[in-house]
């Protein structure tokens, strides 16, 4: 497959929807809302969030955007995440991604980069 994962996901549009869909799955999956919940009752700072979460998809799939947000570690420093909350973060963007129709190959593509910042989120 030569196709930049980045196009492969719909470019801009096409994560931007993806990236939505994740925050609103994190938001109704209940081993995980009570992290993001709490963001609701702060708009800017979760539409912030939510633009370097997209900026964050693009640039490590390939697109020209830059990431403009925190490292990865320093994002979730003091949050001590576990890693079957972890494991729940993935399985919520796999299923956006299965409903937004993305290939196999795309699909394994994500769970790899996803799979190798582990060791930056959890414990942390
Ligand atoms: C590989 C998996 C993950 C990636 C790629 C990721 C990515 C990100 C990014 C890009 C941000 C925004 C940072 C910024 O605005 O500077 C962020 C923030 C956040 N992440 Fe993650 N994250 C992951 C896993 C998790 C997990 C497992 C949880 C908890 C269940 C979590 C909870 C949060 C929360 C609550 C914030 C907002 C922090 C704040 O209020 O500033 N993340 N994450």
């Amino acid at each position: 497959m030569d196709k930049l994962l980045y196009d492969r996901l719909g470019s801009s549009a096409g994560i931007t929807q993806i990236v939505n869909e994740v925050v609103q799955a994190h938001m109704n999956n209940p081993a995980i809302n009570a992290r993001f919940l709490p963001l609701k009752e702060q708009p800017e700072h979760l539409a912030s969030i939510t633009k370097h979460t997209i900026e964050f998809f693009s640039a490590g799939s390939g697109g020209p955007e830059t990431y403009s947000g925190k490292d990865m570690v320093t994002a979730h420093t003091g949050m001590n995440i576990s890693r079957g909350e972890f494991t729940h973060v993935i399985d919520d963007v796999l299923q956006v991604l299965e409903n937004n129709n993305i290939d196999e190959e795309s699909k394994k593509d994500v769970l790899a980069i996803l799979w190798s910042l582990k060791s930056m989120v959890i414990s942390q």
